[in-house]
């Protein structure tokens, strides 16, 4: 896996999609953020601009208001979500890294949407197990996912949309165990369980998409 992973089989696709489709239309605010974050520790963790213009544009189709995030780190996908939902729209935000929600913090700030952010300095997940949310996006211990998803079936409103970032682990999902760097196993045994489990999980409708490195997007269905 690359520090910059692209599932893809052409960066210099890649390098198109996002120079003609993604940068061009990435608020001012994220694209400064995107860019601090290259210099912060870890900071190819955040979500792929491609990626996070197909959530936005799935949070607009869906009118969502009321968001869940786990995995939040500098923000890119917090703030494109509260840069998308409505201006009295709400996301609770989960993360133990209050340090890397800082450092972004500055950017959430400048474009006017903290006031739609409820950040929680904490592993998720939330006590409550009432269902009121529109949308969810999980992007954090890869090997929780299952985890994260049965609770989050208890969270999110029936035709309510939940993403897993990560789903094909820079690709690594169809590479022989011995070709992954052993750092990277454990998450791809996760990710490998997850894909199969989700695969069989009436509940939901389902699409993998080979977009930053493997979204899968549920529908809950009942
Ligand atoms: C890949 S990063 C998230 C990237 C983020 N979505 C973005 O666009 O920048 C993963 C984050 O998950 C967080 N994390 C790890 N375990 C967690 C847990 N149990 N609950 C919530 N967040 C967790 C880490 O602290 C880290 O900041
Ligand atoms: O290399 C990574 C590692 C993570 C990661 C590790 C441990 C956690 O508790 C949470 C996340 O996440 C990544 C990620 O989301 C990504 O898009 C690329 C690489 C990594």
């Amino acid at each position: 896996m690359s520090a910059n992973p692209t599932i893809l089989q052409s960066h210099n696709l890649k390098k198109y999609i996002l120079e003609t489709n993604v940068y061009p239309r990435e608020a001012e605010t994220l694209k400064e953020l995107r860019n601090a974050t290259a210099s912060y520790p870890m900071g190819f963790m955040g979500t792929a601009p491609d990626a996070g213009q197909l959530m936005a544009l799935l949070l607009k189709l869906l009118n969502a208001k009321k968001t869940l995030e786990v995995g939040v780190f500098t923000g890119y996908s917090l703030l494109l979500t509260a840069l998308t939902i409505p201006n009295d729209g709400k996301i609770i935000a989960m993360d133990p890294d209050r340090k890397a929600y800082e450092m972004g913090l500055p950017f959430i700030k400048k474009a006017g949407v903290e006031h739609k952010i409820d950040f929680i300095e904490s592993p998720a997940l939330p006590g409550s197990n009432k269902e009121s949310f529109d949308f969810a996006f999980v992007d954090a211990d890869k090997d929780n996912y299952w985890n994260y998803h049965e609770r989050l079936l208890k969270l999110v409103k029936i035709g309510g949309l939940i993403i897993y970032d990560n789903t094909l682990w820079g690709g690594s999902v169809v590479w022989a165990e011995e070709d992954v760097p052993a750092p990277k196993r454990k998450f791809r045994q996760a990710a490998l369980a997850f894909n199969k489990a989700i695969a069989d999980d009436s509940r939901v409708e389902i699409s993998v998409v080979s977009i930053g490195d493997g979204f899968t997007i549920c529908k809950r269905a009942h």
